[in-house]
């Protein structure tokens, strides 16, 4: 693997959730691979999980980690040409350089403006440093993706599932603010590549592009969509075709444990309780989203492991 700024950069998903969760039973195993070598990674926006499993999976693996809250640093400008007398006071052609001088892998999260479509599925921030940087780019959620998260989900389905081709469904739900789709997109573009039978239920205009859905049945009706569910993964994104807009706050669509049945519950996390799902969702035994978030680790861990073993 040269880098990990989209789901394509996994060639064969089956052999590297095995990897993942044999680097789970022996984390340490790999401890030379990152000897010498720095891991930094820069966020544009908050971070929890993101920020501590990257950490953790490269501590495992030997690296060296720095990390930079952007918002501490200069402010970037990413327009060529700009001429640069207002607010921003260094460009990433030149960040990305001088950072790829310390680091053996950036690793990036930047979020979408969510205000202009068009500029937000160009990635500029990302494919910015993959432009300029001259080390390997990790994609810690960028405005359209969340390729870390959709391998730790798919890494869970395959620990915890009890048949061969389970049912898998992705339910929206209500949320009181903006949020982007990146989530949702990547989780479907895995369940794609995986072996389960998988369906998208969402209110009308909440739709997602249409070159993520592809051929996945989409369910206006989310109690149809959930019978005989085996995993209910439950995100709120805003609206792609209105773009940005909260166009629904249904409470009818929050998820309970009498929608759920018998189903896993899966959700990436934070989340909002009560409003996304409620309380007694969460303290179930149906509910694997502690499971979900340690897997976090072994998903950054098998990445940086293959990115360290294509490093010369
Ligand atoms: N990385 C996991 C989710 C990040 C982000 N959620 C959020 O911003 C939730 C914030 C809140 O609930 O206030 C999203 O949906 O893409
Ligand atoms: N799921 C996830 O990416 O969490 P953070 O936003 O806390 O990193």
């Amino acid at each position: 693997m040269k880098k990990y700024t989209e789901l394509k950069d996994i060639k064969d998903l089956s052999q590297i959730v095995e990897e993942a969760i044999a680097l789970k039973q022996a984390p340490f195993e790999f401890k030379h691979l990152g000897k010498n070598k720095t891991l930094v990674m820069l966020f544009f926006n908050a971070s929890l999980r993101t920020r501590l499993s990257t950490e953790k999976a490269a501590k495992n693996l030997g690296l060296e980690v720095q990390i930079l809250n952007v918002n501490d640093s200069w402010k970037l400008e990413f327009d060529d040409g700009t001429v640069m007398n207002a607010d921003t006071s260094e460009h990433v052609k030149e960040a990305a350089q001088v950072i790829s001088q310390y680091a053996d892998v950036i690793a990036v999260r930047a979020f979408p403006s969510l205000v202009d479509k068009e500029k937000d599925a160009q990635e500029i921030v990302l494919n910015s440093f993959i432009k300029y940087a001259s080390v390997p780019i990790v994609n810690m959620e960028s405005a359209t993706a969340h390729p870390l998260q959709a391998l730790a989900d798919v890494i869970t389905l395959e620990e915890l599932k009890t048949k061969k081709k389970p049912k898998v469904v992705i339910s929206w739900a209500p949320h009181p603010k903006a949020l982007p789709q990146a989530v949702a997109n990547s989780f479907i573009e895995v369940m794609q590549m995986a072996n389960v039978d998988f369906t998208i239920t969402h209110p009308q205009g909440y739709e997602l592009s249409d070159a993520i859905v592809k051929d996945t049945p989409v369910i206006y009706d989310q109690e149809k969509a959930l019978k005989e569910a085996d995993f209910v993964y439950v995100k709120n994104w805003s609206s792609y075709t209105d773009y940005g807009k909260v166009l629904s706050q249904d409470a009818s669509w929050m998820m309970t444990q009498e929608k759920l049945g018998n189903a896993k519950f899966m959700h990436c996390l934070p989340v909002r309780r009560n409003v996304v799902v409620e309380d007694a969702v969460l303290v179930s035994e149906n509910s694997i989203v502690i499971h979900q978030a340690n897997n976090r680790t072994y998903a950054a861990q098998v990445v940086l492991k293959n990115i360290l073993e294509n490093i010369e």
